[in-house]
């Protein structure tokens, strides 16, 4: 088996192809993870996908990836702008991540342009719809390197 990839989904990210879809589309979640999971399979990379409208969860789900994802794929949503809990857990697991906003967050309100996990992500993708995804995952299953599985984080 090749690399795990982990995606994670922030909040209001459960309603996308119904919320604001002039903003971010009319695909759901629930394609975006089957594409995705399409998309490391065809790497023969192993695949999970955790999406919470909760901060505490996501911290949670992070710290159980610790020793056995290679890398992280995250929409943190609101809580890019707000999260330190989310940062401290990414940079806490020493996983690779890349941070994927499916809209222009750039082009939009000027307190989207701050994010908390930009100056750590190994990339960040923006403004790509819901390809950004796939886009996010194949870079993952190409290019990041296999972490050493961390033997001491006995899950
Ligand atoms: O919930 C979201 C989604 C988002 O992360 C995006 O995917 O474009 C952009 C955030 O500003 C917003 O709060």
């Amino acid at each position: 088996m090749g690399k795990s990839i982990l995606l994670i989904n922030g909040p209001n990210l459960n309603l996308l192809g119904t919320r604001e879809p002039h903003i971010y589309g009319s695909t759901t979640l629930s394609d975006v993870e089957t594409n995705c999971r399409a998309v490391a399979a065809s790497h023969n990379c192993s695949f999970d996908a955790f999406q919470s409208n909760h901060e505490g969860a996501i911290v949670d789900r992070i710290q159980a990836a610790r020793g056995r994802v290679d890398g992280i794929v995250i929409n943190p949503g609101a809580y890019t702008h707000t999260s330190v809990a989310i940062r401290d857990a990414l940079l806490g697991v020493s996983i690779p991540f890349i941070e994927l906003h499916v809209s222009n967050v750039h082009a939009r309100e000027p307190w989207r342009h701050h994010s908390y996990f930009s100056d750590k992500a190994a990339g960040i993708i923006v403004g790509l719809g819901v390809h950004g995804y796939k886009v996010a995952i194949e870079h993952v299953a190409l290019n990041f390197k296999e972490l050493e599985k961390d033997s001491k984080a006995a899950l």
